[in-house]
């Protein structure tokens, strides 16, 4: 744990708590900042994470807007969530609105901080942020597939019988209906995962609609969904703070397609070090252009 890792939480419902909570069981980061609109969801959720503190040493407390800018992490769980059948494109006038306003209120901005954001929809978000935030554009980043990437992983851990973290797969594109998995690069020691005798036969897309509306079946089942996105934005808190260089799905600008989506891209201390230009065959690249195409048309209603 670094001296002075210190982590803010913008937004402090279910996403934002599940991120503190794992970060705390991390031990990564000396202190988590929680601040939301809802002092009194702040109070009772730093009360109950504070029980945590006998077996961990990162420290929780409400903050201001103006000392979460001063963060050297900053996470944005603000916002409004999906309801029932909803996409998270549709809650884009919604959290517009509250990214606007959660970083002007923490203006000026740490010039050395990192801000992930994970509120929906993350990519369009995550663009509007790059442009609003006035610090460089890599040092704003979304979490993008990595949720689904994580969902795809371990679905086709099952089927292999090996862990998660031996399959090299991507869901890539919008965080969002548009996503598609990289099938073409997929692979497990080097051999293309198409090539084991358990996908001889598999029906791909039915696994990409699986991953694609997992989010809504759980939406439909508890209202929300939280625990994953909360274990792998810590994780991902942890590879800037450490240094650790991972190379996740990442909401990032991808300069070829002149927008924010996500492609595999190297995190570290200083925010996105390299975007890497995936090998994709001539059906991933068309869906890669159209989630693009999509993204694009989103983002032009709030230039
Ligand atoms: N990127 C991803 O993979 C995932 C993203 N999400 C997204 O995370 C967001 C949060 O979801 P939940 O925590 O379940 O919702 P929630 O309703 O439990 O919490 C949202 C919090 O944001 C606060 N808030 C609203 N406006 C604010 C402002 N201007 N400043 C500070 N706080 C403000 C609310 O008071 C509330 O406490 C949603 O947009 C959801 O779609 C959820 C799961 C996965
Ligand atoms: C809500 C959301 O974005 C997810 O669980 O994928």
């Amino acid at each position: 744990m670094g001296k002075n890792s210190k982590v803010a939480i913008v937004g402090a419902g279910s996403v934002g708590a599940t991120i503190a909570y794992a970060i705390m069981l991390r031990d990564v980061a000396s202190e988590i900042m929680m601040v939301d609109v809802a002092p009194e969801v702040v109070r009772g959720q730093v009360l109950d994470l504070s029980d945590a503190n006998m077996i961990t040493s990162t420290k929780i407390r409400g903050a201001t807007s103006k000392e979460a800018g001063q963060a050297d992490v900053i996470v944005i769980t603000a916002g409004a969530k999906q309801r029932e059948g909803e996409t998270r494109t549709q809650l884009i006038d919604r959290n517009y609105k509250v990214l606007h306003s959660v970083i002007g209120g923490m203006q000026p901005i740490n010039q050395e901080a990192i801000i992930l954001i994970v509120s929906n929809p993350v990519d369009v978000l995550t663009h509007i942020a790059q442009q609003l935030a006035g610090i460089p554009k890599n040092q704003v980043v979304g979490s993008g597939t990595f949720l689904d990437t994580s969902r795809l992983r371990v679905l086709l851990a099952q089927k292999l019988q090996v862990s998660a973290s031996s399959i090299h797969a991507f869901v890539l594109g919008e965080h969002g209906d548009s996503q598609f998995v990289a099938w073409s690069s997929a692979s497990v020691a080097g051999k293309p995962l198409l090539s084991f005798p358990e996908f001889k036969d598999a029906d791909k897309n039915a696994i990409e609609k699986e991953i694609a509306n997992k989010a809504y079946e759980i939406i439909k089942m508890k209202g929300a969904t939280y625990y994953g996105i909360g274990a792998l934005a810590a994780s991902l808190v942890d590879c800037i703070l450490l240094d650790k260089r991972e190379v996740r799905p990442l909401s990032v600008y991808v300069e070829s397609l002149g927008t924010v989506l996500s492609a595999p891209a190297k995190l570290g201390y200083d925010g996105i070090e390299r975007v890497i230009d995936i090998p994709l065959d001539k059906e991933e690249r068309t869906r890669l252009e159209d989630s693009a195409a999509s993204l694009k048309e989103i983002c032009a209603k709030y230039q």
